[in-house]
């Protein structure tokens, strides 16, 4: 068994006493108020509004009617960017239904719905990754810091953090008629025992055990992810909403999630209700879908679901892909030789051996973990130890003669840490979509003024590019503030800040992970079609069918090891 630190006992059982004592009053409450079998979810006819708003015309769905009833298994997937995510919204009392559902948005708590108390309660948790529309202050977050010399027992550990979310947010939301008796029983008793033990236990389920005790700044895109669902199930929510679970997650991952994800919505402990991607495999698991289309909410049993997009390669589909240019002779852009990242003892790169020309087309690929974001971070001279590899050429020359702001300018990035890193400040100081496409030029996280070439350069790309059918459409859409653009069309933007100055290397880490499918097969053909010959593409990505070129090289890092092989 896992060892578990003396402080985190003690730590462990004073939450525990506490939560004993919260669950017991709640459990009886709830136990003693319910009857027979109530629906999960149940909204009838109604129409669903933001606060403020007071047209039909303005509702945001029309005449809704759902039911979600134990023993079903609900995916949710939404077509429209301007609607996705609205029903958790709903679902969370952020969003006005009228008429208010007569026996409460969620029958089984027996607790009136649509107020906030159960959801305080925490019977219903929320688990989102998209960045939010705007973050406090608005500024920009510094995502390097975790590159730093950090010692795993440095910094807050994924484990201290689970331990304070327990000790801090109420948990454990009432029994209902749906709990499963041993865990009712656990209730009325004198659960839980022993917390870190169920810490332990959950990660395992996760695959995030050796992750428990990192600092929690240490841990990749996709275990970060893992470790958001963890904090909630171990605050033992009775409905766990989950929105884009999928998307980050390695293939070995993904289908390992949603099993776990199954076997909970069928224990009823807790339901679970996803919202999937268009593109997203649709689980097995799942019984029924809702398909979101602008107002209307469609629903349907799963075999009457047929998946908006085929998840085909999108590189097959494409009628002439480009081919990489014969460029063995060219310079090198970069050329790493034996690069090593090490964190103390902890080895994240060994043996790194990557040569990359202009017109090179890369998909870089490897597990959750295996160091892709840090070769990256390497790549653009943001990793410290990029100085002191030995060797490493950039652009011609040792890495250590390269000034950082000069990689800025040739390295043209978009990461998901980018992504959420990027400001989103409102009022005065906003950026505009096109004011945060036009940083790209510099690569550079606040507006500047650009030149005449650069302004040309600048709406060539929105034309292209933006959502909307006429001209006049795609202008109004750069005018918009930044923050404001839904999460889908800010990962749009940033990718155009990528492209905009035609740098001679495009790093697109998950760049397709946020956005709907009309985006991707737009982005995917200026890929292939209106990027130069001599432009080179570090492409990553967990999903094949993202691809955009057939012929394509592979950079696979391993799993764990942090050695590397290349495929061709
Ligand atoms: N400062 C640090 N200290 C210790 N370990 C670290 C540190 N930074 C990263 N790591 C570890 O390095 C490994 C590689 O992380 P990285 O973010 O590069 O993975 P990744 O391949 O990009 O994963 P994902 O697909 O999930 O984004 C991870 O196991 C992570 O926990």
């Amino acid at each position: 068994m896992k060892r578990v630190k003396a402080p985190c006992i003690a730590r462990c059982t004073s939450i525990s006493r506490r939560i004993v004592t919260q669950n017991l009053v709640l459990g009886l409450r709830a136990i003693h108020g319910s009857h027979a079998a109530k629906p999960i979810i149940h909204v009838e006819r109604a129409d669903v509004y933001h606060f403020g708003s007071v047209q039909r015309s303005e509702a945001i769905f029309k005449d809704l009617t759902w039911t979600v009833n134990a023993g079903e298994a609900w995916a949710i997937v939404c077509n429209s960017n301007a609607t996705r995510g609205e029903i958790f919204q709903m679902l969370l009392g952020r969003r006005r239904i009228s008429p208010v559902p007569s026996k409460g948005l969620y029958p089984f708590l027996s607790i009136s719905g649509q107020s906030s108390k159960d959801l305080e309660q925490g019977a219903v948790l929320h688990v989102a990754f998209a960045s939010k529309k705007r973050i406090a202050g608005g500024g920009f977050t510094d995502y390097t810091a975790r590159y730093g010399a950090m010692r795993d027992q440095d910094g807050r550990t994924l484990r201290d953090s689970l331990l304070e979310s327990l000790a801090n947010e109420p948990l454990a939301a009432p029994p209902t008629e749906f709990t499963p008796l041993e865990t009712r029983a656990a209730h009325e008793n004198a659960i839980p025992k022993d917390q870190c033990q169920e810490i332990d236990q959950v990660a395992e389920k996760l695959h995030l055990v050796p992750q428990l005790d990192l600092p929690l700044i240490a841990l990749s895109n996709g275990q970060q992810r893992r470790a958001r669902i963890l904090r909630s199930l171990i605050r033992h929510p009775r409905l766990l909403l989950l929105e884009d679970p999928f998307a980050g997650l390695d293939v070995v991952q993904r289908p390992l999630l949603s099993n776990l994800l199954g076997q909970l919505n069928s224990e009823q402990d807790p339901f679970v209700v996803m919202e999937l991607r268009p593109q997203d495999p649709m689980p097995e698991w799942i019984t029924h879908v809702a398909v979101v289309d602008g107002q209307n909410f469609r629903l349907m049993a799963r075999q009457d679901y047929s998946p908006f997009v085929q998840t085909d390669s999108l590189a097959t589909s494409s009628a002439s892909p480009v081919q990489s240019p014969t460029n063995a002779s060219q310079e090198p852009l970069m050329d790493l030789n034996d690069v090593r990242i090490h964190y103390g003892k902890r080895e994240v790169l060994r043996d790194v051996n990557w040569t990359i020309r202009p017109g090179d087309r890369w998909w870089l690929r490897g597990a959750n973990g295996s160091g892709k974001t840090t070769l990256l971070s390497v790549l653009t001279g943001e990793h410290p130890q990029s100085y002191t590899q030995r060797h490493f050429r950039m652009f011609g020359k040792p890495r250590s003669q390269v000034p950082t702001v000069s990689i800025q300018r040739k390295v043209a990035v978009f990461t998901p840490e980018i992504f959420a890193a990027f400001p989103r400040k409102l009022g005065q100081g906003a950026m505009t979509a096109r004011d945060a496409i036009g940083t790209g030029f510099e690569n550079t996280y606040s507006y500047r003024s650009l030149n005449v070439e650069q302004m040309a350069a600048r709406e060539e790309l929105i034309l292209r590019l933006a959502p909307g059918s006429t001209n006049e459409d795609k202008w109004q859409w750069s005018l918009t503030p930044f923050a404001e653009l839904p999460p889908p069309e800010q990962a749009l933007a940033l990718f155009m800040r990528t492209l905009v100055a035609k740098a001679p290397i495009l790093i697109l880490d998950e760049v397709f992970g946020g956005m709907d499918d009309q985006m991707i097969k737009s982005c995917s053909d200026y890929l292939r079609d209106s990027i130069g010959q001599d432009q080179a593409v570090i492409f990553v990505s967990h999903w094949e069918h993202e691809i955009p070129w057939a012929d394509v090289q592979k950079y696979q890092l391993a799993e764990g090891t942090g050695s590397v092989s290349v495929q061709k």
